[in-house]
C-alpha cells in the first residue's frame, strides 16, 4: 500500500473505530464483535507505525495509552467546577425548595431535574471545533490536573463530537461494580493491596502517569453539566442533556423532571430501594432547577450553585445494622 492509500485507509479506520466506540460504549449496542473491533485497532496501530507522519492527534490509537508523563500539568478552570451543597433529610429538601421559590419570587413556577449522583471522580472535558482537546480533574474547583491522556482511554468519551462545537462539559468518571470486582480479584491473585471501593479505584486509575494502566481498566463516564457551549442555544438543563446526547456524549438516563417536593421524595425513595441493582455505585440524588434563566437568577455562592443540591444516602453500614436490629425485635 502506498502513502496515499495509507492516508485514505487511516481516515476510514478513524471513522469506523470511533463509530464502533459510540455504538458499543455510549449506546451499549455494539455493531461488531470484540474480535472484529480489535482487528481494526491492530490494523490502525500497524499503519501508524509504518507511516508515523500520517498519525493524527486525536487518533483512536491513543485509547490504548501512550508514553507515561513525568507529571500532570496544572489546569485553570475558567468556569469554576462548583461543588454541591448537601441535604440529608426531607426537611432539608423542603428548605431547599423553599429557598428556591423565595429566590425566584411568587409568580414563578419551578421544575426540577432529579439525577443520580454517581460515586466517581468529577472531571471537565473541553472540546474545540468538536475535537476533544483537554480533560481535567476538579482539583479545588479552580485549579485541576490535566489528565487528557488517561481520559482518552475511556471509550465512551468521543474524541470528536458529531457537530463541530466549542464545549466545556462536566461529568463523573467512574468504575462499574463488575470491573471493580474483576480488578480486585486480579490484585488479590498478585498479592497486591485491594482497592477499598470503585470510587478510589477510578480516582487511582485516572491519576496514573502511565496511561497504559488507565487503558487496562474499563472506566466509564456520565456527563451532567454544560459549563460553556458555543454555537447551540440551550434554555434548560434537560435540553442541555439532550444536546450532549445529540453530540455523541454519554449521559445518565435515570433522570426525571419533577414539579414538587413530593415527586422529588418519590424519586429518592425509588433509588434508595433500587440502587443495589445499578451496575455502578451512587452516593445520592442530585436535584437541579431546570430552567437556565432561573439558575442565573438564583446564582451561586463562592463554591456551590443555589439552584442545585445533593441528597446524600445514609452511610451503608448504619442502615444495615439498624435494619438488623429491627428484624430481631
Ligand atoms: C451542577 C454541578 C455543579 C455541575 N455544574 C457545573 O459545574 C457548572 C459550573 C458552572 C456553570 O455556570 C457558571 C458559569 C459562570 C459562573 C458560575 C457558574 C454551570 C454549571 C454538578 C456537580 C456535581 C454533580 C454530580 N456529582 N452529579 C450530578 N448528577 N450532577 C452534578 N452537577
Amino acid at each position: 500500500m502506498n502513502k496515499t492509500e495509507a492516508q485514505r485507509r487511516l481516515e476510514e479506520l478513524y471513522e469506523q473505530i470511533e463509530t464502533h466506540n459510540y455504538h458499543y460504549f455510549v449506546l451499549d449496542q455494539p455493531l461488531i464483535s470484540d474480535q472484529e473491533y480489535d482487528a481494526l485497532m491492530q490494523e490502525l496501530i500497524k499503519l501508524e507505525e509504518q507511516y508515523p507522519e500520517l498519525k493524527q492527534s486525536n487518533s483512536p490509537s491513543e485509547r490504548v495509552g501512550g508514553e507515561p508523563l513525568p507529571y500532570f500539568e496544572k489546569v485553570q478552570h475558567e468556569i469554576p467546577m462548583l461543588s454541591l451543597g448537601n441535604a440529608f433529610s426531607e426537611p432539608e429538601l423542603r428548605d431547599f425548595d423553599r429557598r428556591v421559590r423565595q429566590g425566584l419570587g411568587p409568580a414563578e413556577d419551578v421544575e426540577y431535574v432529579c439525577e443520580l449522583k454517581i460515586d466517581g471522580l468529577a472531571v471537565s472535558l473541553r472540546y474545540e471545533n468538536g475535537q476533544f482537546v483537554r480533560g481535567a480533574t476538579r482539583g479545588d474547583g479552580t485549579t485541576g490536573e490535566d489528565i487528557t491522556q488517561n481520559l482518552k482511554t475511556i471509550r465512551s468519551i468521543p474524541l470528536r463530537l458529531k457537530e463541530p462545537v466549542d464545549l466545556e462539559v462536566r461529568g463523573e468518571a467512574y468504575m462499574p461494580k463488575a470491573e471493580f470486582e474483576r480488578i480486585n480479584e486480579l490484585r488479590a491473585e498478585q498479592g497486591l493491596e485491594l482497592f477499598a471501593n470503585p470510587r478510589n479505584s477510578a480516582a487511582g486509575s485516572l491519576r496514573q502517569l502511565n496511561p497504559k494502566i488507565a487503558a487496562e481498566r474499563k472506566l466509564d463516564i456520565f456527563l451532567y453539566g454544560i459549563a460553556q457551549i458555543k454555537g447551540i442555544e440551550v434554555e434548560s438543563h434537560s435540553d442541555g442533556l439532550a444536546v450532549l446526547e445529540r453530540l455523541g456524549l454519554k449521559t445518565n438516563r435515570e433522570r426525571a423532571v419533577v414539579h414538587t417536593v413530593e415527586e422529588m421524595l418519590d424519586f429518592i425513595q425509588h433509588w434508595t430501594e433500587n440502587r443495589a441493582k445499578l451496575p455502578y455505585e451512587i452516593d445520592g440524588i442530585v436535584i437541579k432547577v431546570n430552567r437556565y434563566d432561573q439558575q442565573q437568577k438564583l446564582g451561586t455562592t463562592a463554591k456551590s450553585p443555589r439552584w442545585a443540591i445533593a441528597y446524600k444516602f445514609p452511610a451503608e453500614e448504619a442502615v444495615t445494622i439498624l435494619t438488623g436490629i429491627e428484624v430481631n425485635v
